[in-house]
């Protein structure tokens, strides 16, 4: 990175958030920065950069609006991202870059754009620009809506294909569990009491983040543009979830108006048929879950488990150490002390650890049913594959 890398801040926010209403606000009161505006937008016509382009924010003869339409930066534009950029910068004559995401847009591989050099195209951003803030704009009229719909992107016909088989609440939670800078926007249509709850649960699930709050998108611009705030390990380590696992054991849980959080940890493998059962059942006061689970029925593989609302993906994270050939295991346990520390004598390191956010939970009667779908002493003696597993069986994938 030289000293004259110009910053880079990126929006992202579901769609109808009002990005690009802070985007028009942040123009219209920029003093004297040239900016250059990347608007990015799903569909074939460039809805957001027209509003850009009448809101009249830039400058005509200083500034510039490159409109990205019909697909997304994060995934099929992302090459064109890298180039656009790179031209942008070498013009030399911006002060500042300013990106809006589409709505369904994710914002760590955007990020990633700007901080790993692109060995394909050969370019490495890192040397014209810096990434100064990634910012994510939540709608708080339409937030618990939103995340407790259950509604896919497909079924919303908001998916960037037919493959995309993403539900809005997994794309809300990836938006908030990685930024600087969280905008609670459209507060005019929300009262003080709703609005201080939401901005408790999103605290505690984006522990990390300057919190700010806006109507009409009316943000103070230096809240968003050279904050110096974005870093990537900060940013991919800041969920709510991560925090919660970093803390020491010993740590009695944090109970604030209701929110609260704990990490269920037990070194003894789940009955497949029964957890299955109990995930259908999931109680609503549970707005996060998020671990790593070890099924009796699949044990080379460490399991991850990913709660968020109504959604739950599930699927094979890597192996188990105590999965591997004895002298890999010996490698990996002299390097990672930590899970030498706790080793089974029997499973080495298997364990299921999975920790809970949630508003109002009953977390003694999680604890009791989760241990119910724990094998008991019986089973453990038994052949444990011949359990009904109706777990997604992706590890032949993995394996390939
Ligand atoms: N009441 C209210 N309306 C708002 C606010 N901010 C934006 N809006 C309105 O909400 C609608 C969506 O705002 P946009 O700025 O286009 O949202 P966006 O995130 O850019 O939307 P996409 O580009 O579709 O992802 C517009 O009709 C805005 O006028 C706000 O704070 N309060």
């Amino acid at each position: 990175m030289t000293s004259s890398a110009i910053p880079v801040t990126v929006l992202s926010g579901y769609l109808g958030s009002g990005k690009t209403t802070i985007l028009n606000h942040v123009l219209h009161n920029r003093d004297g920065l040239r900016v250059a505006v990347i608007v990015n937008d799903l569909s074939e016509v460039n809805i957001d950069a027209s509003m850009i382009k009448d809101g009249g924010g830039l400058s005509r003869t200083e500034e510039t609006l490159v409109e990205m339409s019909n697909g997304c930066i994060c995934c099929t534009l992302r090459e064109d991202l890298l180039r656009e950029v790179e031209r942008l910068a070498k013009e030399g004559r911006f002060d500042y870059i300013l990106i809006e995401s589409t709505g369904v847009g994710e914002p760590v591989p955007v990020a990633q754009t700007f901080t790993y050099v692109d060995e394909e195209q050969g370019i490495d951003l890192t040397t014209y620009c810096r990434l100064d803030c990634m910012v994510t704009v939540v709608d708080a009229y339409r937030f618990w809506h939103d995340y407790t719909s259950g509604e896919s992107l497909l079924e919303r016909s908001q998916a960037v294909s037919e493959e995309d088989n993403r539900d809005v609440v997994d794309l809300l939670i990836d938006q908030i569990e990685f930024c600087d800078v969280l905008i609670l926007n459209k507060c005019d249509r929300v009262n003080v009491e709703e609005l201080q709850e939401l901005e408790r649960v999103l605290r505690k699930l984006q522990p990390r983040a300057q919190f700010i709050r806006s109507s009409h998108g009316q943000v103070d611009p230096a809240e968003i543009l050279n904050t110096g705030r974005f870093n990537f390990e900060e940013a991919s380590t800041s969920a709510g979830w991560m925090k919660e696992l970093e803390k020491s054991e010993h740590t009695p849980e944090t109970e604030e108006y209701g929110i609260s959080s704990f990490v269920y940890e037990r070194a003894h493998p789940f009955h497949p048929e029964r957890l299955m059962r109990w995930m259908e059942q999931l109680p609503a006061e549970i707005v996060r879950a998020k671990g790593t689970v070890w099924l009796a029925t699949r044990p080379d593989y460490a399991q991850s488990m990913s709660q968020a609302g109504p959604s739950i993906q599930f699927g094979p994270a890597g192996y188990w150490i105590a999965a591997l050939p004895e002298e890999e295991q010996r490698a990996i346990l002299s390097e990672e002390l930590e899970a030498g520390m706790h080793w089974h004598p029997v499973h080495g390191d298997r364990i299921n650890k999975i920790v809970f956010i949630g508003i109002e939970m009953n977390r003694e009667e999680i604890i009791t049913s989760l241990d119910a779908c724990l094998l008991v002493e019986e089973e453990m003696g038994q052949d444990w594959t011949v359990f009904v597993d109706e777990f997604p069986n992706i590890t032949e994938e993995m394996q390939q």
